[in-house]
């Protein structure tokens, strides 16, 4: 079997190799990036493999894609994939909201998979981490909005944004290649161009986005995204409303058993979720549950979560929808 990991040597391709070596994926790996990286060398359980540079004919040998680039590059070379019926997994936003592909968290709407078409999306990392955190609260009291602020990582915007906050750490004179304004010592409230409405493209995916995953066209979702100065890991923010009314011990007797979470809640004794914990590893820490006392009504609950963006995120859980595609 020939996986190719498109957009080899970006922050997701990369974490995309390593998420396969750790599984000991058993595959032959083919590398393909832009001419700037031709020739550079990985190694993929214990052999070096040679990056290429995406072109054409890259998809000739191939049987399953990862793609790992940005939208409008994925559109160019997804047809190339489908002409040689290659099963791909992409990353990217291009086409997620496409009837005919599937948008899939595996702990959440694993079925889904049997209904592609030779394309299978990964959604958004924000909305990943949101919705495994909230998974099992859905199911018992039928979320019906949702209320977030974001606290994203700069390694969310790719190896440019990492290399701007390391810069800038040292010299924030350095100008950024990634965000609009210096991001070491600040945060930005822009991710995305913004609409008419004063949204950002990146506000708009939970909604969006997760209607497709939860099967509910009803889900309202009200977002505020924040770059801030930190390497990895989102955080988050959420409120829920609720059709059943919540209660905050089984809430959190939900969220311990919930596929893909961890309990992080005991905050008296500074137990909480916090970016750094959640780094390098692929479970989303679910914590600091209370009700929101400005609803009377007892419908709504707040949560705090944090998720590795680059691994569950993006990386592990299309590595994930790729095993159960083999399989
Ligand atoms: N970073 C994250 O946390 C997340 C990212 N995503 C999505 O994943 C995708 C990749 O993001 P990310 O890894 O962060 O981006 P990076 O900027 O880190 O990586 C981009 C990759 O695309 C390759 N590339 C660029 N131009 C070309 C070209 N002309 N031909 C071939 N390859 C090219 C780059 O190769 P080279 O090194 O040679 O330039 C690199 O491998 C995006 O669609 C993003 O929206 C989704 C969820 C989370
Ligand atoms: N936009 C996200 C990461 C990302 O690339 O998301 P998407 O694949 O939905 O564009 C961030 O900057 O943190």
């Amino acid at each position: 079997m020939k996986i190719a990991i498109v957009g080899a040597t970006g922050a997701v391709g990369q974490q995309m190799l390593q998420c396969l070596e750790e599984r000991n994926f058993d595959c032959d790996l083919k590398l393909l990036a832009s001419a700037r990286s031709k020739g550079k060398v990985f190694s993929y359980r214990g052999k070096d493999v040679v990056v290429e540079e995406l072109n054409e004919h890259s998809f000739d040998d191939v049987d399953y894609a990862l793609g790992a680039t940005e939208n409008d590059l994925t559109k160019k070379w997804m047809p190339w994939a489908q002409k040689n019926n290659v099963i791909v997994v992409d990353n990217s936003s291009a086409f997620r909201l496409d009837p005919d592909v599937p948008l899939v968290i595996p702990e959440i709407n694993p079925e889904d998979i049997a209904k592609n078409h030779g394309l299978i999306a990964n959604p958004n990392c924000a909305t990943i981490i949101a919705l495994v955190a909230l998974n099992g609260l859905n199911k018992r009291y039928k979320i019906k909005r949702i209320i977030c602020s974001t606290y994203q990582a700069v390694s969310g915007a790719g190896v440019k944004g990492i290399k701007d906050l390391e810069n800038q750490s040292k010299d924030p004179s350095i100008p950024s290649q990634a965000f609009q304004y210096q991001i070491a010592y600040n945060l930005i409230p822009q991710i995305g161009s913004f609409d008419d409405l004063g949204i950002s493209k990146e506000e708009w995916k939970m909604q969006n986005e997760g209607r497709k995953i939860w099967h509910n066209d009803d889900l309202l979702v009200n977002c505020t995204c924040v770059r801030v100065p930190i390497y990895r890991s989102h955080s988050e923010s959420i409120t829920i409303e609720c059709e059943e009314e919540v209660d905050v011990k089984e809430a959190q007797e939900i969220v311990a058993k919930t596929e893909g979470c961890v309990l992080k809640d005991d905050p008296k004794n500074g137990i909480y979720p916090m970016p750094l914990d959640t780094t390098n590893q692929d479970l989303v820490y679910v914590g600091r549950i209370r009700k929101d006392i400005s609803d009377l009504t007892g419908h709504s609950l707040i949560v705090f979560c944090c998720g590795d963006q680059i691994r569950k995120g993006a990386a592990t859980n299309a590595v994930q929808i790729l095993e159960k595609l083999v399989k």
